[in-house]
């Protein structure tokens, strides 16, 4: 065991101790919990609930606390390496830059013509000049000759500035008659002219290191003359779908089930800043999955159900036959508490979702999210919060955001629960249809709520998670 490992396997038995209530001391009612199913005259506000909050006890399993996971999660994310690698242009959106982006050229790389015009040299009244070429000086082609003074030459809109020239004046501006030009008002010495190396010099710093490659940065990056760029690769996740009972196409029938999760949770790492490399169907064979797990070699393995404790759950047993550590093994959060966290021998992490779609969404968002997010320079392209991606420390803390609940919302007694909302003038609104199984509320959902444990009344703040598309 590494001595991160160790801090982290010390963290989570600390946690334990010091959240879980102890076998046979007396547990009372979480403030802000219901005592009787109904909501509590007086709800602690959610900031309080989160500081009352304790990790929950389900049967004899400890879970740890809900935001006590995502710090466990983050700190994982912390100690992961982001390579650089070189990618050509049009593979490199989302990504972070490795180096400051510097100019190659300058900017523009020649003084051109800002307008479609005459290029004069001097006053006017103006001479035509000859430019070899019917349509004047053009954009694109070799150096115009030199302009003599009092003369004039026909130029368009990006076209290389003939030498001698003082000014463009633009065609609206002048007219032409008997081959010369003439203007009412004469133009500024060098109007409509931009400079070579106006916007920057070759070697500039454009932008610095770690900044997020979007459409706006691979334009400047073309214009200043790159081809490819360095940048830091993304956490490569593999996606480990297990059940027997999965369909991978067509409708329900005999006791199966349409593989929900296979065609989700790939595309939503991709969103949580991962670049998701495969996705593999395993059903329940525990042989398929421990080989799976020990020749890996993404940084990051998502499975999906095979959690808990049935007959071919096979999730811990793999885990304990390869020598894991368990970061997380279950939250105290609803839906999805037997979500677990591992880091696998070879160094890449492992995040377990339990079966229940939703619950599987839940792991997302509790585990991975706050791990990819924490990855230094990787982080995700528009997290679910919509916050900027945090530093080095990967502190999520400042990362959801709070907003009035407009309806009430049950809690569970011990439990945090995470519940999918739709934003509804200021606040949110929970959804209906979001039940551990079921992807119809969070389908319909831009973010989703973080209800403490005992519930919040209307009108009450709770953070809330934003969905990377909403
Ligand atoms: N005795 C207990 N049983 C269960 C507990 C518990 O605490 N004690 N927890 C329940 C909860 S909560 C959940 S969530 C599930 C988690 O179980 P697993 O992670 O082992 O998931 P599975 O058993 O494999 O599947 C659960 C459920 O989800 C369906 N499923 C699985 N994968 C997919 C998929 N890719 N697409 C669509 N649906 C999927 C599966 O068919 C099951 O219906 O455990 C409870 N049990
Ligand atoms: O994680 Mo389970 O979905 O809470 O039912």
């Amino acid at each position: 065991m590494s001595g991160d490992d160790l801090a982290d396997a010390l963290a989570l038995a600390n946690a334990h101790r010091d959240g879980a209530p102890r076998a046979g001391a007396p547990r009372g009612t979480p403030r802000g919990a219901f005592r009787d199913g109904r909501a509590p005259a007086e709800p602690a506000s959610g900031e309080d609930a989160f500081r009352e909050e304790r990790a929950g006890r389900e049967g004899s399993v400890r879970h740890l606390a809900w935001p006590r996971a995502r710090a466990a999660a983050a700190r994982a994310g912390a100690r992961r390496r982001a390579e650089p690698v070189t990618l050509p242009l049009e593979s490199a959106l989302g990504h972070r830059l490795a180096e400051p982006l510097t100019a190659l050229t300058d900017l523009p790389a020649f003084d051109t013509s800002a307008m479609d015009g005459w290029a004069v040299s001097g006053p006017g009244p103006w001479e035509l000049a000859d430019a070899g070429d019917a349509r004047g000086v053009l954009a694109g082609h070799g150096a115009p000759p030199p302009l003599p003074d009092g003369h004039a030459v026909r130029i368009a809109t990006g076209a290389r500035i003939p030498p001698g020239t003082t000014a463009v004046l633009r065609s609206e501006y002048g007219e032409v008659h008997d081959r010369r030009l003439r203007a009412p008002r004469a133009p500024q010495h060098g109007a409509d002219i931009r400079p070579r190396g106006q916007e920057c010099r070759a070697g500039d710093r454009l932008l610095p290191a770690g900044a997020r490659i979007t459409p706006a940065v691979l334009g400047l990056a073309a214009a200043a003359g790159w081809d490819g760029l360095p940048v830091l690769r993304r956490p490569r996740a593999e996606v480990l779908v297990l059940g027997d009972e999965l369909l991978a196409s067509g409708r329900p029938e005999g006791g199966r089930v349409r593989d929900a999760l296979g065609p989700m949770i790939g595309p939503w790492l991709e969103c949580l800043g991962a670049e998701a490399v495969s996705t593999r169907r395993l059903g329940d064979d525990a042989d398929a999955l421990r080989a799976a797990l020990e020749g890996t070699t993404a940084d990051l393995v998502v499975t999906t159900g095979g959690t808990a404790s049935g007959p071919v759950d096979h999730v811990h047993p793999a885990l304990r036959e390869l020598g894991a550590t368990l970061l997380v093994d279950g939250v105290a959060v609803r839906p999805g508490h037997p979500m677990l966290l591992a880091r696998l021998p070879a160094g890449a992490h492992l995040v377990g979702l339990p079966g229940n779609p939703l619950a599987a969404v839940s792991g997302l968002l509790t585990l991975a999210e706050p791990l990819l997010r924490a990855v230094p320079g990787a982080g995700p392209s528009g997290g679910p919060s919509g916050a900027p991606s945090p530093g080095p420390s990967g502190d999520p803390s400042a990362e959801p955001l709070t907003v009035p609940l407009v309806d009430e919302v049950h809690g569970h007694p011990r439990d945090t629960r995470l519940v999918p909302v739709v934003q509804d003038g200021l606040g949110v609104r929970s959804l209906r249809f979001t039940g551990p199984a079921m992807l119809r509320g969070i389908a319909a959902a831009t973010a989703l709520a973080v209800v403490p444990p005992g519930g919040v009344r209307p009108g009450t703040g709770v953070r809330v998670l934003r969905l990377p598309w909403a």
